[in-house]
Protein backbone atom coordinates (compact mmCIF):
# COMPACT_ATOMS: atom_id res chain seq x y z
CA UNK A 1 0.00 0.00 0.00
CA UNK A 2 1.44 3.50 -0.75
CA UNK A 3 2.71 5.76 1.78
CA UNK A 4 3.75 2.68 4.14
CA UNK A 5 6.98 1.34 4.84
CA UNK A 6 5.98 -2.60 4.43
CA UNK A 7 7.64 -4.82 6.48
CA UNK A 8 6.20 -7.88 3.78
CA UNK A 9 7.19 -11.83 4.06
CA UNK A 10 6.29 -12.41 0.47
CA UNK A 11 8.00 -15.72 -0.74
CA UNK A 12 9.33 -14.44 -3.86
CA UNK A 13 11.28 -17.30 -4.93
CA UNK A 14 8.02 -19.31 -4.72
CA UNK A 15 6.50 -16.57 -7.59
CA UNK A 16 9.94 -16.62 -9.33
CA UNK A 17 8.85 -20.60 -9.60
CA UNK A 18 5.87 -20.89 -10.70
CA UNK A 19 4.37 -17.54 -12.33
CA UNK A 20 7.56 -16.77 -13.96
CA UNK A 21 9.07 -20.47 -14.49
CA UNK A 22 12.24 -19.57 -13.84
CA UNK A 23 14.37 -21.25 -11.41
CA UNK A 24 16.74 -18.81 -9.73
CA UNK A 25 16.98 -15.15 -9.16
CA UNK A 26 20.23 -13.53 -10.90
CA UNK A 27 22.50 -11.86 -8.97
CA UNK A 28 21.29 -8.86 -7.26
CA UNK A 29 17.62 -9.18 -8.36
CA UNK A 30 16.24 -10.32 -5.31
CA UNK A 31 17.82 -7.27 -3.38
CA UNK A 32 16.59 -4.69 -5.95
CA UNK A 33 12.90 -6.49 -5.38
CA UNK A 34 13.16 -6.45 -1.58
CA UNK A 35 13.97 -2.88 -1.88
CA UNK A 36 11.02 -2.13 -4.42
CA UNK A 37 9.07 -4.35 -1.98
CA UNK A 38 9.98 -1.90 1.05
CA UNK A 39 8.24 0.89 -0.69
CA UNK A 40 11.98 2.46 -1.49
CA UNK A 41 12.40 4.27 -5.00
CA UNK A 42 14.28 2.27 -6.58
CA UNK A 43 17.21 3.28 -9.25
CA UNK A 44 18.55 0.36 -11.70
CA UNK A 45 21.17 0.36 -13.69
CA UNK A 46 22.22 -2.79 -14.96
CA UNK A 47 24.00 -4.56 -18.36
CA UNK A 48 21.84 -5.11 -21.04
CA UNK A 49 19.71 -8.53 -20.61
CA UNK A 50 20.50 -8.70 -17.02
CA UNK A 51 16.56 -9.41 -16.69
CA UNK A 52 15.70 -5.50 -14.98
CA UNK A 53 11.92 -6.04 -16.41
CA UNK A 54 11.47 -8.80 -13.44
CA UNK A 55 12.38 -6.62 -10.76
CA UNK A 56 9.21 -4.69 -11.26
CA UNK A 57 6.93 -7.10 -12.46
CA UNK A 58 7.66 -9.56 -9.56
CA UNK A 59 6.71 -7.08 -7.11
CA UNK A 60 3.83 -6.11 -9.68
CA UNK A 61 2.22 -9.76 -9.00
CA UNK A 62 2.47 -10.12 -5.26
CA UNK A 63 1.94 -6.90 -3.88
CA UNK A 64 -2.06 -5.30 -3.92
CA UNK A 65 -2.72 -2.88 -6.64
CA UNK A 66 -1.60 -1.52 -9.86
CA UNK A 67 1.75 -0.88 -11.67
CA UNK A 68 2.04 1.67 -14.14
CA UNK A 69 5.13 0.88 -16.76
CA UNK A 70 6.17 4.20 -18.39
CA UNK A 71 7.69 2.43 -21.67
CA UNK A 72 9.41 4.49 -25.16
CA UNK A 73 9.17 1.61 -27.66
CA UNK A 74 5.31 -0.22 -29.19
CA UNK A 75 7.85 -3.02 -30.07
CA UNK A 76 9.66 -3.01 -25.88
CA UNK A 77 5.90 -3.01 -24.75
CA UNK A 78 4.50 -5.95 -26.71
CA UNK A 79 7.81 -7.90 -25.98
CA UNK A 80 7.17 -7.93 -22.06
CA UNK A 81 2.95 -8.16 -22.80
CA UNK A 82 3.27 -11.05 -24.53
CA UNK A 83 5.65 -12.76 -22.22
CA UNK A 84 3.48 -11.75 -19.42
CA UNK A 85 0.17 -13.38 -21.21
CA UNK A 86 1.77 -16.11 -21.35
CA UNK A 87 2.52 -16.32 -17.98
CA UNK A 88 -1.75 -15.66 -17.02
CA UNK A 89 -0.85 -12.05 -15.37
CA UNK A 90 -3.28 -10.08 -15.93
CA UNK A 91 -1.51 -6.56 -18.24
CA UNK A 92 -2.76 -4.21 -20.41
CA UNK A 93 -1.15 -1.84 -22.46
CA UNK A 94 -3.23 1.75 -24.07
CA UNK A 95 -1.00 2.77 -27.03
CA UNK A 96 -1.47 4.15 -30.97
CA UNK A 97 -2.27 0.30 -31.49
CA UNK A 98 -4.46 -0.49 -28.60
CA UNK A 99 -8.13 -0.88 -30.49
CA UNK A 100 -10.75 1.45 -29.21
CA UNK A 101 -12.95 -1.60 -27.89
CA UNK A 102 -9.89 -3.04 -26.02
CA UNK A 103 -8.65 1.30 -24.90
CA UNK A 104 -12.45 1.43 -23.42
CA UNK A 105 -12.70 -1.74 -21.59
CA UNK A 106 -9.36 -1.08 -19.63
CA UNK A 107 -10.05 2.19 -19.13
CA UNK A 108 -13.45 1.12 -17.26
CA UNK A 109 -11.16 -0.88 -15.12
CA UNK A 110 -9.26 1.74 -14.13
CA UNK A 111 -11.74 4.26 -13.40
CA UNK A 112 -13.31 1.67 -10.64
CA UNK A 113 -10.70 2.82 -8.76
CA UNK A 114 -9.95 -1.15 -7.76
CA UNK A 115 -8.48 -1.89 -11.45
CA UNK A 116 -8.15 -5.93 -11.95
CA UNK A 117 -5.32 -5.27 -14.33
CA UNK A 118 -1.92 -5.58 -11.99
CA UNK A 119 0.27 -4.00 -14.85
CA UNK A 120 -0.62 -1.35 -17.26
CA UNK A 121 2.00 -0.57 -19.98
CA UNK A 122 1.73 2.93 -20.93
CA UNK A 123 3.74 5.73 -23.22
CA UNK A 124 5.10 8.67 -21.72
CA UNK A 125 3.48 10.73 -23.84
CA UNK A 126 0.00 9.16 -22.67
CA UNK A 127 1.00 9.93 -19.03
CA UNK A 128 0.69 13.70 -20.13
CA UNK A 129 -3.44 13.26 -20.83
CA UNK A 130 -5.82 14.78 -18.77
CA UNK A 131 -7.81 12.03 -18.75
CA UNK A 132 -4.97 9.31 -17.94
CA UNK A 133 -4.11 11.26 -14.52
CA UNK A 134 -7.73 11.83 -13.16
CA UNK A 135 -7.94 8.53 -13.80
CA UNK A 136 -4.43 7.59 -11.36
CA UNK A 137 -6.14 10.37 -8.98
CA UNK A 138 -9.02 8.02 -8.57
CA UNK A 139 -6.74 5.05 -8.42
CA UNK A 140 -4.51 6.48 -6.03
CA UNK A 141 -7.57 7.72 -3.86
CA UNK A 142 -8.35 4.19 -3.32
CA UNK A 143 -4.67 3.88 -2.41
CA UNK A 144 -4.37 0.93 -5.34
CA UNK A 145 -1.34 2.97 -7.11
CA UNK A 146 1.08 0.24 -6.06
CA UNK A 147 4.32 1.66 -8.27
CA UNK A 148 5.68 3.99 -10.84
CA UNK A 149 7.99 1.77 -13.36
CA UNK A 150 10.10 3.57 -15.79
CA UNK A 151 11.62 1.52 -18.46
CA UNK A 152 14.57 2.52 -20.32
CA UNK A 153 14.76 5.89 -18.18
CA UNK A 154 17.76 7.44 -19.55
CA UNK A 155 15.23 8.53 -22.11
CA UNK A 156 14.44 11.32 -19.52
CA UNK A 157 17.27 13.15 -19.47
CA UNK A 158 18.62 15.42 -22.24
CA UNK A 159 21.87 14.07 -21.59
CA UNK A 160 21.02 10.60 -22.51
CA UNK A 161 21.28 9.40 -26.60
CA UNK A 162 17.49 8.39 -26.40
CA UNK A 163 16.22 11.75 -24.93
CA UNK A 164 12.35 12.01 -25.66
CA UNK A 165 10.70 15.48 -24.41
CA UNK A 166 7.49 13.22 -22.92
CA UNK A 167 9.66 11.61 -20.45
CA UNK A 168 10.42 15.09 -18.77
CA UNK A 169 6.45 15.61 -17.87
CA UNK A 170 6.71 12.29 -15.38
CA UNK A 171 8.59 14.50 -12.96
CA UNK A 172 4.38 14.95 -12.38
CA UNK A 173 4.43 11.69 -10.59
CA UNK A 174 6.36 12.59 -7.65
CA UNK A 175 4.62 16.20 -7.23
CA UNK A 176 1.31 14.41 -7.49
CA UNK A 177 1.73 10.88 -5.77
CA UNK A 178 4.57 11.64 -3.00
CA UNK A 179 3.98 8.32 -1.58
CA UNK A 180 3.72 6.13 -4.43
CA UNK A 181 7.23 4.00 -5.19
CA UNK A 182 9.10 4.51 -8.07
CA UNK A 183 11.40 2.10 -9.93
CA UNK A 184 13.40 3.76 -12.97
CA UNK A 185 15.50 1.16 -15.22
CA UNK A 186 18.67 1.69 -17.80
CA UNK A 187 21.13 -0.13 -19.06
CA UNK A 188 22.72 3.28 -20.39
CA UNK A 189 23.68 5.86 -18.19
CA UNK A 190 26.48 8.16 -16.91
CA UNK A 191 26.70 9.65 -13.97
CA UNK A 192 25.78 12.76 -15.61
CA UNK A 193 22.89 10.90 -17.13
CA UNK A 194 21.77 9.22 -13.96
CA UNK A 195 21.61 12.50 -11.67
CA UNK A 196 19.89 14.10 -13.98
CA UNK A 197 16.99 11.46 -14.23
CA UNK A 198 17.28 11.42 -10.62
CA UNK A 199 16.72 15.01 -10.41
CA UNK A 200 14.04 15.67 -13.04
CA UNK A 201 11.88 13.04 -11.15
CA UNK A 202 12.24 14.89 -8.20
CA UNK A 203 13.55 11.93 -6.15
CA UNK A 204 14.98 12.02 -2.82
CA UNK A 205 18.66 11.09 -3.46
CA UNK A 206 19.11 10.28 0.76
CA UNK A 207 16.19 7.36 0.63
CA UNK A 208 16.67 6.46 -2.95
CA UNK A 209 18.11 3.13 -3.19
CA UNK A 210 20.59 3.18 -6.01
CA UNK A 211 21.70 -0.03 -7.17
CA UNK A 212 24.33 0.03 -10.29
CA UNK A 213 25.67 -3.11 -11.85
CA UNK A 214 28.57 -4.22 -14.42
CA UNK A 215 27.74 -3.45 -17.99
CA UNK A 216 30.18 -6.27 -18.56
CA UNK A 217 28.23 -8.78 -21.04
CA UNK A 218 31.43 -11.49 -20.69
CA UNK A 219 29.64 -13.89 -23.14
CA UNK A 220 29.97 -11.32 -26.27
CA UNK A 221 32.67 -11.36 -28.14
CA UNK A 222 33.30 -7.56 -29.15
CA UNK A 223 35.26 -7.13 -32.34
CA UNK A 224 35.71 -4.15 -34.82
CA UNK A 225 36.51 -4.51 -38.54
CA UNK A 226 38.25 -2.09 -40.46
CA UNK A 227 36.94 -0.54 -44.02
CA UNK A 228 36.96 1.97 -46.00
CA UNK A 229 34.99 2.91 -49.26
CA UNK A 230 37.32 1.25 -51.60
CA UNK A 231 35.98 -1.96 -50.80
CA UNK A 232 32.65 -3.25 -49.86
CA UNK A 233 32.59 -5.19 -46.76
CA UNK A 234 29.21 -7.19 -48.12
CA UNK A 235 31.88 -9.98 -49.30
CA UNK A 236 33.74 -9.89 -45.92
CA UNK A 237 30.30 -10.46 -44.25
CA UNK A 238 29.22 -13.09 -46.50
CA UNK A 239 32.53 -15.55 -46.25
CA UNK A 240 31.97 -14.61 -42.22
CA UNK A 241 28.38 -16.14 -42.00
CA UNK A 242 29.01 -19.10 -44.99
CA UNK A 243 31.96 -20.03 -42.80
CA UNK A 244 29.75 -20.54 -39.76
CA UNK A 245 27.03 -22.53 -41.97
CA UNK A 246 29.87 -24.74 -42.86
CA UNK A 247 31.38 -25.46 -39.69
CA UNK A 248 28.05 -26.33 -38.38
CA UNK A 249 27.71 -28.52 -41.66
CA UNK A 250 31.20 -30.69 -39.99
CA UNK A 251 29.68 -34.34 -39.42
CA UNK A 252 29.20 -34.38 -35.52
CA UNK A 253 27.58 -30.97 -35.35
CA UNK A 254 25.55 -31.42 -37.85
CA UNK A 255 23.97 -34.65 -35.92
CA UNK A 256 23.54 -33.32 -32.97
CA UNK A 257 21.50 -29.86 -34.88
CA UNK A 258 19.68 -32.75 -36.35
CA UNK A 259 18.73 -34.72 -33.33
CA UNK A 260 17.27 -31.01 -31.88
CA UNK A 261 15.69 -30.41 -35.22
CA UNK A 262 17.74 -27.31 -35.46
CA UNK A 263 18.47 -25.92 -39.36
CA UNK A 264 22.18 -25.69 -40.44
CA UNK A 265 21.95 -22.77 -41.45
CA UNK A 266 19.35 -21.11 -38.66
CA UNK A 267 21.97 -18.37 -36.81
CA UNK A 268 19.95 -16.27 -35.75
CA UNK A 269 21.17 -12.39 -36.04
CA UNK A 270 20.59 -8.76 -36.50
CA UNK A 271 22.25 -6.37 -39.33
CA UNK A 272 22.29 -2.62 -37.93
CA UNK A 273 22.11 -0.22 -41.06
CA UNK A 274 21.44 3.73 -40.51
CA UNK A 275 19.34 4.04 -43.99
CA UNK A 276 16.06 2.21 -44.84
CA UNK A 277 17.80 2.11 -48.35
CA UNK A 278 20.62 0.19 -47.07
CA UNK A 279 18.14 -2.02 -45.07
CA UNK A 280 16.52 -2.89 -48.10
CA UNK A 281 19.14 -3.37 -50.19
CA UNK A 282 21.48 -4.86 -47.71
CA UNK A 283 18.32 -7.83 -46.93
CA UNK A 284 17.52 -8.36 -50.76
CA UNK A 285 21.45 -9.11 -51.94
CA UNK A 286 21.44 -11.47 -49.26
CA UNK A 287 18.50 -13.61 -50.05
CA UNK A 288 20.06 -13.50 -53.50
CA UNK A 289 23.01 -15.40 -52.41
CA UNK A 290 21.03 -17.87 -49.83
CA UNK A 291 21.15 -16.45 -46.85
CA UNK A 292 17.65 -15.95 -45.26
CA UNK A 293 17.00 -11.98 -44.40
CA UNK A 294 14.29 -9.74 -43.83
CA UNK A 295 14.40 -5.86 -43.71
CA UNK A 296 12.67 -3.86 -40.65
CA UNK A 297 12.73 -0.06 -40.56
CA UNK A 298 9.99 2.27 -39.66
CA UNK A 299 8.67 2.92 -43.55
CA UNK A 300 7.65 -0.76 -43.87
CA UNK A 301 3.86 -1.46 -43.11
CA UNK A 302 2.42 -2.60 -39.72
CA UNK A 303 1.79 -6.22 -41.07
CA UNK A 304 5.17 -6.56 -42.83
CA UNK A 305 7.16 -5.30 -39.76
CA UNK A 306 4.98 -7.79 -38.35
CA UNK A 307 5.61 -10.63 -40.27
CA UNK A 308 9.46 -10.46 -40.16
CA UNK A 309 9.77 -9.70 -36.53
CA UNK A 310 7.25 -13.16 -35.81
CA UNK A 311 9.45 -15.01 -38.20
CA UNK A 312 12.67 -14.25 -37.02
CA UNK A 313 11.43 -14.92 -33.22
CA UNK A 314 9.81 -18.61 -34.79
CA UNK A 315 13.08 -19.53 -36.17
CA UNK A 316 11.34 -19.54 -39.42
CA UNK A 317 13.31 -20.59 -42.75
CA UNK A 318 14.55 -17.39 -44.60
CA UNK A 319 13.71 -14.80 -41.74
CA UNK A 320 17.70 -16.36 -39.77
CA UNK A 321 18.93 -12.63 -40.06
CA UNK A 322 16.90 -9.61 -39.26
CA UNK A 323 18.60 -6.14 -41.22
CA UNK A 324 17.17 -3.49 -39.49
CA UNK A 325 17.70 0.11 -38.81
CA UNK A 326 17.40 1.66 -35.14
CA UNK A 327 13.65 1.18 -35.29
CA UNK A 328 14.32 -2.28 -34.34
CA UNK A 329 16.48 -1.58 -30.79
CA UNK A 330 15.64 -1.78 -27.16
CA UNK A 331 14.52 -4.24 -25.95
CA UNK A 332 14.61 -6.42 -28.22
CA UNK A 333 14.58 -10.19 -26.05
CA UNK A 334 15.02 -13.30 -28.62
CA UNK A 335 17.26 -15.30 -26.21
CA UNK A 336 19.25 -17.03 -29.41
CA UNK A 337 20.92 -14.09 -31.15
CA UNK A 338 24.29 -15.31 -32.02
CA UNK A 339 25.56 -12.16 -33.86
CA UNK A 340 25.05 -8.20 -33.92
CA UNK A 341 26.74 -6.49 -36.46
CA UNK A 342 26.40 -2.96 -37.23
CA UNK A 343 27.11 -2.01 -40.79
CA UNK A 344 27.97 1.36 -40.15
CA UNK A 345 29.60 3.45 -37.16
CA UNK A 346 26.18 3.57 -34.91
CA UNK A 347 25.02 7.14 -33.81
CA UNK A 348 26.25 6.72 -30.47
CA UNK A 349 28.15 4.68 -27.81
CA UNK A 350 25.02 3.73 -25.97
CA UNK A 351 23.40 3.04 -29.17
CA UNK A 352 25.85 0.80 -29.85
CA UNK A 353 26.11 -1.13 -26.22
CA UNK A 354 22.10 -1.41 -26.43
CA UNK A 355 22.11 -2.96 -29.87
CA UNK A 356 24.83 -5.08 -29.16
CA UNK A 357 23.16 -6.30 -26.05
CA UNK A 358 20.36 -8.02 -28.02
CA UNK A 359 22.72 -10.95 -28.97
CA UNK A 360 23.50 -13.51 -26.68
CA UNK A 361 20.32 -12.99 -23.91
CA UNK A 362 21.15 -16.86 -23.14
CA UNK A 363 24.31 -16.58 -21.67
CA UNK A 364 25.87 -18.61 -24.79
CA UNK A 365 28.47 -16.83 -26.92
CA UNK A 366 27.56 -14.33 -29.25
CA UNK A 367 29.69 -11.96 -31.73
CA UNK A 368 29.17 -8.25 -31.75
CA UNK A 369 31.25 -7.28 -35.24
CA UNK A 370 31.22 -3.51 -36.12
CA UNK A 371 32.64 -2.56 -39.58
CA UNK A 372 34.25 0.71 -38.82
CA UNK A 373 35.71 3.65 -41.85
CA UNK A 374 36.72 6.61 -41.42
CA UNK A 375 34.47 7.81 -44.69
CA UNK A 376 31.75 6.62 -41.80
CA UNK A 377 33.01 8.62 -39.14
CA UNK A 378 33.11 11.66 -41.22
CA UNK A 379 29.88 10.57 -42.82
CA UNK A 380 27.99 10.67 -39.14
CA UNK A 381 29.80 13.77 -37.59
CA UNK A 382 28.49 15.75 -40.99
CA UNK A 383 24.52 14.19 -40.10
CA UNK A 384 25.30 15.54 -36.53
CA UNK A 385 26.09 19.04 -37.50
CA UNK A 386 23.89 19.37 -40.25
CA UNK A 387 21.14 18.08 -37.61
CA UNK A 388 22.61 20.59 -35.17
CA UNK A 389 22.36 23.87 -37.56
CA UNK A 390 18.45 22.66 -38.86
CA UNK A 391 17.03 22.53 -35.23
CA UNK A 392 19.16 25.84 -34.30
CA UNK A 393 17.80 27.52 -37.76
CA UNK A 394 14.24 26.16 -36.41
CA UNK A 395 14.89 27.80 -33.39
CA UNK A 396 13.48 25.45 -31.74
CA UNK A 397 12.98 26.88 -27.75
CA UNK A 398 12.03 22.52 -27.12
CA UNK A 399 13.73 21.95 -23.42
CA UNK A 400 16.83 20.42 -23.71
CA UNK A 401 17.59 20.04 -27.54
CA UNK A 402 21.43 22.30 -26.98
CA UNK A 403 22.33 19.52 -24.07
CA UNK A 404 21.04 16.97 -25.92
CA UNK A 405 23.11 17.84 -29.11
CA UNK A 406 25.90 18.29 -26.97
CA UNK A 407 25.64 14.53 -25.63
CA UNK A 408 25.18 13.05 -28.65
CA UNK A 409 27.94 14.24 -30.41
CA UNK A 410 30.53 13.90 -27.31
CA UNK A 411 29.01 10.16 -27.36
CA UNK A 412 29.70 9.77 -31.34
CA UNK A 413 33.37 11.12 -30.40
CA UNK A 414 33.60 8.66 -27.76
CA UNK A 415 32.51 6.02 -30.19
CA UNK A 416 35.07 6.95 -32.67
CA UNK A 417 38.10 7.10 -30.19
CA UNK A 418 36.43 3.22 -29.26
CA UNK A 419 37.01 1.94 -32.32
CA UNK A 420 40.57 3.78 -33.53
CA UNK A 421 41.16 1.86 -30.30
CA UNK A 422 43.80 -0.89 -30.61
CA UNK A 423 45.79 -0.38 -27.51
CA UNK A 424 43.07 -1.82 -24.76
CA UNK A 425 40.37 -4.47 -24.23
CA UNK A 426 37.11 -3.45 -25.44
CA UNK A 427 35.38 -4.79 -22.81
CA UNK A 428 37.58 -2.45 -20.55
CA UNK A 429 37.02 0.11 -22.52
CA UNK A 430 33.23 0.05 -22.82
CA UNK A 431 33.53 -0.26 -18.93
CA UNK A 432 35.39 3.06 -18.79
CA UNK A 433 32.88 4.25 -21.12
CA UNK A 434 30.10 4.08 -18.01
CA UNK A 435 32.29 5.49 -15.24
CA UNK A 436 32.95 1.68 -14.00
CA UNK A 437 36.18 1.59 -12.05
CA UNK A 438 36.67 -2.05 -11.89
CA UNK A 439 37.90 -3.69 -15.06
CA UNK A 440 35.07 -6.53 -16.64
CA UNK A 441 36.63 -9.60 -17.40
CA UNK A 442 37.55 -10.29 -20.66
CA UNK A 443 39.00 -14.55 -21.40
CA UNK A 444 40.00 -13.65 -25.41
CA UNK A 445 36.17 -12.01 -25.83
CA UNK A 446 37.50 -9.09 -28.28
CA UNK A 447 39.64 -8.63 -30.93
CA UNK A 448 42.27 -6.54 -28.41
CA UNK A 449 42.52 -10.09 -26.13
CA UNK A 450 42.56 -12.47 -28.62
CA UNK A 451 45.11 -10.82 -31.21
CA UNK A 452 46.70 -7.58 -30.35
CA UNK A 453 49.40 -8.24 -33.50
CA UNK A 454 46.63 -8.51 -35.97
CA UNK A 455 44.36 -5.81 -34.92
CA UNK A 456 46.58 -3.33 -35.45
CA UNK A 457 47.76 -4.94 -38.82
CA UNK A 458 43.77 -4.96 -39.48
CA UNK A 459 43.34 -1.23 -38.71
CA UNK A 460 46.96 -0.54 -40.75
CA UNK A 461 45.56 -2.19 -43.67
CA UNK A 462 41.71 -1.76 -43.56
CA UNK A 463 41.18 1.96 -42.63
CA UNK A 464 41.41 5.14 -45.53
CA UNK A 465 44.54 7.34 -44.31
CA UNK A 466 43.41 10.70 -42.52
CA UNK A 467 44.96 12.61 -45.64
CA UNK A 468 42.37 10.92 -47.95
CA UNK A 469 39.42 11.63 -45.66
CA UNK A 470 40.72 15.19 -45.31
CA UNK A 471 40.65 15.66 -48.81
CA UNK A 472 37.10 14.25 -49.16
CA UNK A 473 35.70 16.45 -46.75
CA UNK A 474 36.73 19.40 -48.54
CA UNK A 475 35.53 18.36 -51.53
CA UNK A 476 31.79 17.84 -49.64
CA UNK A 477 31.86 13.88 -50.57
CA UNK A 478 30.21 12.76 -46.87
CA UNK A 479 27.15 15.76 -46.73
CA UNK A 480 24.60 12.48 -47.70
CA UNK A 481 21.95 10.36 -45.70
CA UNK A 482 18.69 9.04 -46.20
CA UNK A 483 15.39 7.96 -44.15
CA UNK A 484 16.54 6.13 -40.90
N1 LIG B 1 16.14 -14.86 -12.77
C1 LIG B 1 16.08 -15.14 -14.05
N2 LIG B 1 16.34 -16.38 -14.50
C2 LIG B 1 16.29 -16.69 -15.81
N3 LIG B 1 15.96 -15.79 -16.78
C3 LIG B 1 15.69 -14.54 -16.39
C4 LIG B 1 15.73 -14.14 -15.01
N4 LIG B 1 15.40 -12.83 -14.94
C5 LIG B 1 15.18 -12.42 -16.20
N5 LIG B 1 15.35 -13.44 -17.07
C6 LIG B 1 15.22 -13.40 -18.54
O1 LIG B 1 16.27 -12.60 -19.04
C7 LIG B 1 15.86 -12.00 -20.26
C8 LIG B 1 16.24 -10.53 -20.24
O2 LIG B 1 15.43 -9.85 -19.32
P1 LIG B 1 14.96 -8.35 -19.61
O3 LIG B 1 14.33 -8.27 -20.94
O4 LIG B 1 14.21 -7.90 -18.42
O5 LIG B 1 16.38 -7.67 -19.66
P2 LIG B 1 16.77 -6.18 -19.45
O6 LIG B 1 17.63 -6.12 -18.24
O7 LIG B 1 15.56 -5.29 -19.49
O8 LIG B 1 17.69 -5.98 -20.72
P3 LIG B 1 17.74 -4.82 -21.84
O9 LIG B 1 18.18 -3.57 -21.15
O10 LIG B 1 18.78 -5.36 -22.76
O11 LIG B 1 16.40 -4.74 -22.50
C9 LIG B 1 14.37 -12.24 -20.39
O12 LIG B 1 14.15 -13.26 -21.34
C10 LIG B 1 13.96 -12.71 -19.02
O13 LIG B 1 12.85 -13.61 -19.06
Amino acid sequence: MPGQKKVRHFDIAFTLRTVFGKHDFRPMQREVISAALDGEDVFLQAATSFGKSLCFQLPAVVEYGLTVVISPLLALMNNQIAALRAANIRVASINSTTAPLERKAIMEDLQCGHPRTRLLYVTPEFCTTDHFRRVLRIIHQQRELARIAIDEAHCISEWGHDFRPAFKALSFFKKEFPDVPMMCCTATATKRVREDIIATLGLDTQTLKIFTMTTSRPNLHYEIRFRSDEKDHYDNFLKWIRGIHARRAVSTRSTQLASTQQRLTNVPGIIYTLYRKDCEALAARLTTDGIGAKPYHAGLSLSEKDDHLQGWVANKEGYDIIVATTAFGMGIDKENVRFVVHWQLPKSFEGFYQEAGRAGRDGKAAICIMYYGREDRDRASTMLQLDHARKNVLKNKEVGVVENMMSRAESLQALIKYCENVGKCRHKLIGEYFGESEAPFCDYACDFCKDKVALRKAKEEGLASEEWCSTQRERGAYDTGGDE
